[in-house]
């Protein structure tokens, strides 16, 4: 199986990312990680950028010994004598030269001839080889350059010296198969080009960053050149961790690999997001937090089935534990019974299913539903206390500049609707006294707390309340996303419960007077 070199650039086109800023300490902690990982090039910087650029380079090529550092360099001496500079300590040392070669740079940017392009990198490329074995040269927008312009440049390139020669679509311009072709086109065409390695560098202006490397290695490139996470200059690099990978799944097809250490993957990608402050959308590729998340039923239900269903590779491969059902509006019974069996849960199918109607309910009002809201809906359910009233619904009219009442819809067993309103003190007192009227019971409140009991906006709230109806005392509890509903639900909740304890107490009355 063919190798594909992996040259890791997120200390320099990666750090070209707007906002991005990664002082010494964190290049090196970075650099040691892509180490780990089994990178075989990194780019640590650009040393003419900055002093500060110059000595993270230094102290990345000082602290990582088992890969080769690479640092960037304009097609002039003093580009290159800063890279000497920051690579005189590395153990293995690359320099990397580029120039542009398109119409658009030429005329625009550099305003170089053809021939000037040319003699310019010839300069470049002879002047670096005097101090480096190893040397890069790219050529910047290749993808929009001529391809009789890029086979000649190349050509020149490898004459002068150049070890590695990179074709990057600089600006994420093209298609998969024209950039192959490019490849393909420099490999056919070039007599030496088997001399040297053929790189892949591309960017995702149009989301083809990952289909273009893939596509290169296919028409011949030996390396790709990306960043993790595929942060970078605009939409960013090719993401090094999805061409792993997709040469790791589909080896059969690409007959190619990388001898990147793969369950590094993951850790790599937080180390990556927590320096650079990029968070990873939890969509991405391979990295994402939803990658190997499932949340609909149909695919939970195959999951738990046989995971090949609807996982093309696992977790344990980029180093997480396992793979996650999410439980949400889409879930189902398969994987709802489980996550109650791991929760600790043995209930019946009658209780599943009534907790399953409870749980749905939930999840059409809340985004996430935690272990915790399980917790809730589960021990709600056990705890059976007869229900002599059901709240049906309450409405409130609250403001600052008048009193708030409350209005409730309250079902006896009988199935009758009870309906009444009252005013209060604050919004959850009116609704207590309407209760209170349509239940006909005169009650007492001790104590009455609230709290979260989940996490974020759409947390729930749990209400305790304790009451007092003579020497009877009571505790109620009502959940629910909204903090007014678990009040009245808490309060409906005691008021059963009173029933529940008068009718028991008075029956041990009866049976003492009896006996
Ligand atoms: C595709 C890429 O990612 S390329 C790498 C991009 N990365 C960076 O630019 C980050 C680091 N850059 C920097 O810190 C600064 O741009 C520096 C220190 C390199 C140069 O700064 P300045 O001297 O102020 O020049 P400035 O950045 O404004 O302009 C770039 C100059 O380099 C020239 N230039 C651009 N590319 C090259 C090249 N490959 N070789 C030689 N000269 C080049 C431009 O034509 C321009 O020259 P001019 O001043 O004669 O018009
Ligand atoms: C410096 C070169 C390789 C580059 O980053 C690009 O062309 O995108
Ligand atoms: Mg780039």
């Amino acid at each position: 199986m063919r190798k594909i070199y992996i040259f890791d650039t997120t200390l320099r086109d990666g750090e070209q990312s707007p906002g991005v800023n990664l002082n010494v300490h964190e290049k090196v902690e970075i650099g040691l990680q892509l180490e780990k990982l089994g990178i075989d090039r990194i780019e640590a910087g650009f040393p003419a950028a900055s002093a500060g650029d110059l000595e993270s380079v230094a102290a990345v090529a000082q602290a990582v010994r088992n890969a080769t550092i690479v640092a960037l360099a304009r097609s002039n001496e003093k580009d290159i004598d800063a890279a000497r500079e920051a690579l005189k300590q590395s153990q293995d040392a690359c320099l990397h030269i580029f120039l542009a070669t398109s119409p658009i740079h030429r005329q625009h940017k550099l305003r170089m001839s053809k021939e000037q392009v040319l003699e310019t990198a010839e300069a470049a490329i002879k002047y670096g080889r005097r101090y480096f074995d190893k040397l890069e040269f790219s050529l910047e927008d290749a993808g929009r350059t001529e391809l009789d312009f890029i086979c000649q440049v190349t050509d020149m390139a490898i004459r002068a010296g150049a070890t590695v020669v990179n074709l990057p679509d600089t600006v994420g311009y093209l298609s998969p198969f024209e950039y192959g072709n490019i490849f393909k086109t420099v490999k056919e065409t070039v007599p030496d080009a088997y001399k040297i390695q053929l790189s892949a560098h591309c960017h995702d202006d149009l989301g083809m960053a990952t289909v273009n490397a893939l596509a290169a290695i296919m028409g011949g490139a030996d390396q790709v050149e990306g960043t993790i996470n595929g942060i970078g200059e605009r939409a960013g690099n090719t993401a090094l961790e999805e061409v792993a990978l997709a040469l790791e799944t589909r080896s059969e097809f690409f007959g190619a690999k990388t001898s990147l250490v793969l369950n590094e993957i993951a850790r790599t990608s937080r180390l990556v997001s927590k320096l650079t402050g990029m968070v990873v959308p939890g969509n991405k590729a391979i990295v994402g937090a939803n990658a190997f998340a499932h949340e609909s039923g149909i695919h939970q239900d195959g999951m738990l089935k046989e995971k090949t269903t609807y996982e093309i590779m696992t977790p344990e491969t980029i180093g997480l534990k396992e793979s996650k059902l999410v439980l949400g509006k889409h879930s189902g019974r398969h994987a709802f019974r489980e996550k109650l069996i791991d929760l600790g849960y043995s209930l019946s199918d009658e209780q599943v299913n009534a907790a399953f109607k409870k749980f749905k309910d939930l999840a059409d009002k809340k985004k996430d539903v935690v272990d915790e809201d399980l917790r809730v809906i589960v021990e709600e359910k056990l705890i059976t206390t007869p229900e002599v009233y059901v709240l049906d619904a309450f409405q409130i009219s609250y403001g600052t500049q008048s009193v708030p009442t409350a209005t409730v819809r309250i079902q006896s067993e009988d199935g009758q609707i009870i309906e009444e309103a009252a005013i209060g003190n604050g919004s959850v007192d009116s609704i207590f006294k309407a209760i209170d009227k349509a239940t006909g019971e005169e009650i007492e409140l001790e104590d009455y707390t609230i709290k979260s009991i989940s996490h974020g906006k759409d947390a729930l709230g749990e209400v305790h309340l304790v009451m007092r109806q003579g020497e009877i005392s009571v505790q109620g509890r009502g959940v629910s996303t909204d903090i007014l509903e678990a009040s009245a639900k808490a309060y409906v909740h005691a008021i059963n419960r009173l029933i529940d304890k008068r009718k028991s107490v008075n029956h041990n009355r009866n049976n003492m007077v009896l006996s």
